[in-house]
């Protein structure tokens, strides 16, 4: 339910020796006549790829031709371990791995460790410490006559994810409303998800969603990016060479098994405990 304040919850657990990456958030607006929004992309990242890179191009080109919205940071914010989706690595890789995506796509791009360090996080929560972390702690921006603005901060997510909030018991209806109502999404097209279908439910809030198609079709997906490296299979150019070097380096993917804490060769893998529906989302399948 959300507080007096607006947010889901007041009080934010940081996890041990967090620090908030703002060092590529841009502190003054190139355009006063518009709104400064952050991109929020959540999800396993297990391995990014490029089309988890190529997400951010898209809005990035959207929010410029149809948009009043400005730019201002955009982050990849890796689900926590205890999320338990089939294939999802150790936080610690999955972090790493995104951060080396994040510096290999220019200067805008930022990874939030927040929730990847600590217990499951739902995504409105997710978006309230963004807000709280960029608007209340950080300030805001200014424009370039010193004048002080509030960021609007948005959701960017693949149309798979988004069909899952019409699913029952995935998403609370006031989660929802939050997300939706109080933040608003960006949806990229996801071959296999139609995006009729993802937002038919959701007409309710149909003011705060923006829908982005795909001009050309991808489906690359971390899960056909696991299985080729199972099967000793290339996955080169489907993601940044820094991270498939990472992955050849600490001998990731290799095991059917591995998943969460099973994060390197020799290492145990991690037991299967299903979410409890209360604090933690059933991990929907994905697009794959
Ligand atoms: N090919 C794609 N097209 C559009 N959106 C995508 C694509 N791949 C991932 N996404 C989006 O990126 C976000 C994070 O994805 P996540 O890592 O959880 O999923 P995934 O690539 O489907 O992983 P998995 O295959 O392990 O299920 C989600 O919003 C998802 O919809
Ligand atoms: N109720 C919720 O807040 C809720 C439900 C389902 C997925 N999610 C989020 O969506 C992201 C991607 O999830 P999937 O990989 O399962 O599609 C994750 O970050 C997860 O936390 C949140």
């Amino acid at each position: 339910m959300a507080s007096s304040s607006g947010y889901v919850t007041e009080g934010f657990t940081n996890p041990p020796n967090y620090s908030f990456p703002h060092h590529r958030l841009q502190r003054v607006m190139k355009d006063s006549t518009k709104t400064p929004v952050v991109l929020v992309a959540c999800g396993s990242f297990s391995p990014v790829t490029y089309l988890h890179l190529r997400m951010f191009e898209m809005a990035k080109d959207y929010i410029r031709h149809n948009t009043d919205f400005e730019i201002v940071g955009a982050y990849l914010s890796p689900v926590s371990d205890m999320y338990k989706k089939p294939g999802l690595l150790n936080s610690r890789h999955r972090v790493n791995m995104c951060n080396l995506a994040a510096e290999d796509s220019g200067n805008w791009l930022m990874v939030d460790p927040w929730e990847a360090f600590q217990s499951y996080q739902r995504t409105a929560i997710v978006l309230d410490h963004f807000d709280y972390e960029v608007n209340t702690v950080l300030g805001g921006v200014q424009t370039e006559e010193g004048e002080h603005r509030s960021v609007h901060v948005m959701l960017l997510a693949g149309s798979d994810l988004i069909s899952t909030m019409s699913e029952p018991g995935v998403w609370s209806y006031s989660d929802l409303d939050h997300i939706l109502g109080r933040y608003g999404v960006f949806i990229i097209e996801r071959a296999g998800s139609g995006m009729d279908q993802a937002t038919d439910n959701l007409a309710k809030w149909r003011h705060n969603i923006y829908m982005i198609n795909q001009l050309i079709q991808n489906d690359v997906s971390s899960t056909k990016v696991r299985l080729f490296l199972r099967r000793g299979l290339s996955v080169r150019y489907l993601l940044p060479n820094t991270v498939v070097d990472y992955i050849e380096q600490n001998g990731l993917y290799l095991d059917e098994t591995a998943s969460n804490s099973a994060t390197d060769k020799g290492k145990e893998p991690a037991k299967k405990e299903p979410p409890s529906q209360s604090s933690q989302p059933q991990a929907t399948p994905s697009g794959c």
